[in-house]
């Protein structure tokens, strides 16, 4: 259904406008070129994969501006652009990244998102930011993240498996409100109540947020998702102290297999983390990157959680306003071994290992 407004000729898709050019704004390129000074270097706030995004500006009815982010297809990247649009448009939720509208002009692919003036969730986690994210504010962009994973798994007629999650697919907002975004890879499934069946990957490489049966099968459902979940759940704990070795898109990174979990928290949030929240906090995180998919928790239950860990946060930062806390618990990551993995893998998918953080 989703696939008729792509057809070559944008002559026929004006003849017979189909659902996507119902749903959502088809801007002329002329639209486009001018809410971005025709593409104007200065303009460039990103540059990804499957095109570069410009800052743009709109105009609402009433002659007001309003900023959005214009993605520019590579010329080679139409197949992507076009599973982009389908998917977006079939999207409503407070945290999943909006689409304005697309512009399809015989080569220029190109999609105009809502603006998400705080970038990307990875640019507020690390040892250069100057303004630290409290470990309140990370539990609560978790958790929004979470209810736009949620939704997509389980809040539409069938599942979505998003395919890429890692902390440069959460954008943030004015107000630090996370939304998903980065839809090229993402796999459309059964009906949500059905038990779900593995579906083949699109993915050209795999990555740490690659769970087990990816890397070895090339297999995805909405399981692979929640795995790699789990692991944007340790980056937001310890930033980029972590997740920096390629490891085979199994679990951890070099310091996790020598020191806990805890020795690893990110210095900024140490001492700010309630032992109550953190055990709810971590357990999910594990749960989430059990290398058995069946064993892996819903999304639903992933809110859940870690909605509960921060009303334990908030409840004991009541009574302890400026006092820290100390963390007695050690939580250990032990990696499947390197020989172990890269015998089976180099066998079977050796060309597409690549890190990607
Ligand atoms: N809607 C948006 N609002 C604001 N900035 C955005 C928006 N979408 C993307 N960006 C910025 O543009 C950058 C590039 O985005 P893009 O989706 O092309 O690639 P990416 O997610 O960074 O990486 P990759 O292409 O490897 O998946 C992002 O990191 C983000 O900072």
């Amino acid at each position: 259904m989703f696939f008729k407004c792509f057809g070559e000729s944008s002559s026929s898709a004006r003849q017979y406008p189909t659902v996507i050019e119902e749903l959502c704004t088809h801007f002329s390129l002329d639209d486009v070129r001018k809410s971005t000074n025709n593409f104007d270097d200065k303009r460039v706030i990103g540059r990804g994969r499957f095109g570069i995004v410009y800052k743009g500006c709109l105009q609402h009815n009433d002659g007001s501006d309003y900023a959005v982010a214009v993605k520019r297809f590579h010329v080679d990247s139409s197949e992507w652009f076009k599973k982009e649009v389908e998917i977006l448009c079939q999207l409503h939720h407070p945290n999943c990244v909006s689409i304005v509208g697309f512009c399809r002009h015989e080569k220029e692919k190109i999609i105009v998102y809502e603006y998400m003036s705080n970038g990307s969730l990875d640019r507020h986690l690390g040892d250069e930011v100057r303004e630290a994210l409290s470990w309140k504010k990370r539990v609560e962009i978790c958790i929004g993240a979470a209810r736009g994973l949620h939704y997509l798994h389980a809040g539409l007629k069938r599942t979505i498996i998003h395919h890429d999650i890692r902390p440069r697919k959460i954008l943030l907002d004015d107000n630090m409100h996370p939304k998903l975004t980065g839809f090229e890879h993402s796999i459309v499934g059964a009906h949500f109540k059905e038990k779900p069946k593995p579906i083949q990957s699109n993915l050209a490489r795999f990555s740490l947020y690659s769970p087990l049966e990816t890397v070895m099968e090339g297999t995805v459902t909405d399981r692979s998702d929640v795995y790699a979940f789990g692991m944007v759940l340790l980056k937001v704990v310890a930033a980029r102290r972590v997740l920096k070795r390629n490891d085979f898109g199994v679990a951890a990174g070099e310091t996790l297999e020598k020191k806990s979990v805890e020795e690893n928290i990110d210095p900024k949030i140490k001492g700010k983390i309630v032992p109550e929240c953190w055990k709810v906090f971590i357990d999910i995180a594990l749960r989430c990157m059990k290398n058995e998919r069946d064993e892996r928790p819903t999304m639903g239950e992933v809110e859940v959680e870690l909605e509960h860990a921060l009303l334990l946060q908030e409840q004991a930062d009541v009574t302890n306003i400026n006092s820290d806390y100390t963390l007695l618990s050690k939580t250990f990551i032990i990696p499947k071994s390197g020989r172990e993995l890269g015998t089976s893998l180099t066998s079977k998918k050796d060309s597409k290992l690549n890190a990607m953080t």
